[in-house]
């Protein structure tokens, strides 16, 4: 049966931890992240494609900043949009070029999308998103003294700059995203949370120096859209209880009632795996079928068979 699927894609799936950001790299990544789409997409779904962006906002940033005596710095949330632009045509591009492969007529497009936030989120006081490149205890402090930049230990994996990261509110492409995707287009959309914008008192929106959670937009952006599928993509199989631990166990097909009594245990870790089940858990809660499971099975798990599912 056809469903409307909307696919977070995670960081791995652009630009592996170890690797250097260059342009060959990420590309090549995004391609096998299209092949794997294309199987989806093979299967007759409708897809919408969300993807992070925080290794490449940061770099973006640190670019602005190194090279400000010979042209100006542009803000935080146009480095997002430019971000967005230069993942979502790598992934048209290579999307579109594996359908061609597959002798698939669809239509890719992408929308550089705006999100919106609210000026009263406590995050703008609290930064707690890492982005960009990461540093060891003693260089990242000596940046942040230097640039007047927060960093912090980025879930044992090392030191990072940090910016605001305010809940999305409303994605305000939502309704022409839905409208693609319903014409059977594949539409990337939302890249990297979306550009972080505000609702004037006027009804017109602005632009914030933030940058928004993929998976927290996501899960927005399947509501948007009204769809049936909400998958998100990562570099485990599946979500495990105890993880790390010697009786870890990975979670199949469970209940809504089970993800939340895990949640309450406090099974899954803030700043990775928390917030991808707390979106997950929410989309099901209103009726859909949440997936978390890893980018080479995502096809499969779209038959049910492999990831963890979570259904209502
Ligand atoms: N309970 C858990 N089950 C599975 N993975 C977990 C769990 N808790 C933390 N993780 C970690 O979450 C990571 C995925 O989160 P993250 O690195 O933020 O993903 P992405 O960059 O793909 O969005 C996994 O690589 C794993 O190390
Ligand atoms: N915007 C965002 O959530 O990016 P990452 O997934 O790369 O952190």
């Amino acid at each position: 049966m056809s469903e409307k699927v909307v696919i977070a894609l995670g960081g791995n799936a652009i630009l592996q931890p170890k690797q250097e950001a260059t342009y060959e790299n990420q590309l090549e990544n995004v391609r096998k992240s299209s092949e794997v789409i294309a199987r989806i997409a093979k299967q007759g779904h409708k897809v919408i494609i969300t993807h992070g962006n925080g290794p490449q906002v940061g770099n973006i940033l640190r670019q602005n900043e190194e090279a400000k005596h010979v042209v100006p710095a542009l803000p935080l949330d146009v480095c997002s949009a430019e971000s967005q632009g230069f993942i979502g045509y790598m992934m048209e591009q290579t999307l579109k070029n594996e359908l061609i492969k597959a002798g698939l007529k669809r239509d890719v497009v992408g929308i550089l999308t705006q999100t919106e936030v609210s000026l009263d989120d406590p995050a703008f006081e609290n930064p707690d998103k890492p982005i960009g490149v990461f540093y060891d205890e003693e260089e990242a402090k000596q940046l942040a003294k230097e640039k007047g930049w927060v960093v912090a230990e980025d879930a044992g994996r090392g030191w990072r700059r940090v910016v605001p990261s305010p809940m999305p509110q409303s994605i305000v492409d939502a309704p022409t995203i839905k409208r693609l995707v319903e014409s059977d287009a594949i539409v990337v959309a939302c890249g990297g949370g979306g550009i972080p914008v505000v609702l004037n008192e006027d009804g017109t929106y602005q632009g914030v120096e933030a940058v928004i959670d993929k998976d927290r937009s996501g899960f927005r952006l399947a509501i948007e859209t009204k769809a049936d599928t909400f998958m998100i993509l990562t570099d485990v199989k599946n979500v495990f209880v105890n993880y790390g631990k010697p009786d870890q166990k990975a979670l199949g097909v469970i209940s809504l009632e089970e993800a939340k009594q895990y949640q309450a245990e406090g099974q899954f870790s803030a700043g990775s795996m928390g917030p991808k089940m707390e979106a997950a858990i929410k989309f099901a809660e209103l009726g859909g079928k949440a997936i978390i499971c890893s980018l080479d099975e995502a096809d499969l798990a779209m038959e049910g068979k492999a990831g963890t599912q979570i259904h209502n």
